[in-house]
């Protein structure tokens, strides 16, 4: 499902972000990426749906070789993938509902349609009873579950998650986890960078770890 073969990215500064980084998940598995900061993980992510390119290597999602694949078809691999990243900000000044309806009125989705997925993605996260709220009136853990939400609205097969809870507390964070593990038990396939060791070892989950933007290991779970 998700594949990179001897991938590495340099940066035009020289760095590398990445170095040959080689492995496999397959489908409806749920796999943690972790590793000190500045180790790759955001740079890895990026590279799912396309929002970043190896300079060397090939990334396939399932089976579709992102090399070959021409801009105009990027779209398409991205209603299949819901992101959960730092930089994916919310409207502020609008509703939770119009927030999460966003990915779905772009794809097309008529108005019945929107509703019914936006109001089961936000009952996933328990946010239903709060779907008139703007989002500036919402706590920072709540905020994080009107992402998650806006990243699931479209039933995606993939969902990617960069160091999804951030500075909730361990409640939250928890809380969260919980969700990402609910949505991998009916196929999704999950792939979640953090480096909250802590809460990651209570996950029976298989481990990606990064070193200095070097596959370190894989540690299988427990
Ligand atoms: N556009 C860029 N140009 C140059 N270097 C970059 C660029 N983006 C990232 N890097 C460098 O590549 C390395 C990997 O960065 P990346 O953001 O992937 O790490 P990370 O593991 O996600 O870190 P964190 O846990 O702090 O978010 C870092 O050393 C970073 O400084």
């Amino acid at each position: 499902m998700i594949e990179f073969d001897g991938v590495s990215r340099r940066f035009s500064n020289g760095h590398f972000g990445l170095q040959d980084v080689s492995f496999h998940i397959p489908e409806g598995r749920m796999v943690f990426l972790t590793g000190h900061s500045g180790s790759g993980k955001s740079t890895l992510l990026r590279m799912i749906p396309a929002l970043d390119h190896p300079t060397s290597g090939q990334v396939r999602i399932g089976g579709h070789d992102l090399q070959k694949m021409r801009h105009h078809q990027y779209p398409k691999l991205r209603r299949q993938i819901g992101v959960v990243f730092q930089d994916h900000h919310l409207l502020p000044d609008r509703r939770v509902y119009d927030n999460v309806a966003l990915p779905l009125q772009v794809s097309g989705y008529g108005g019945k349609d929107i509703r019914r997925r936006v109001e089961a993605a936000l009952d996933k996260v328990g946010l239903l009873m709060r779907q008139r709220a703007l989002i500036e009136e919402l706590s920072g853990g709540e905020q994080q579950r009107v992402n998650i939400a806006r990243a699931l609205v479209n039933r995606p097969k993939i969902l990617l998650a960069d160091e999804p809870t951030g500075n909730l507390d361990p409640e939250l964070s928890r809380d969260i986890f919980n969700q990402f593990s609910d949505f991998h038990a009916v196929g999704v396939t999950v792939l979640i960078a953090s480096h909250d060791l802590h809460l990651l070892k209570t996950y029976a989950v298989p481990r990606i770890v990064l070193n200095q933007g070097r596959l370190s290991h894989i540690e299988e779970a427990f």
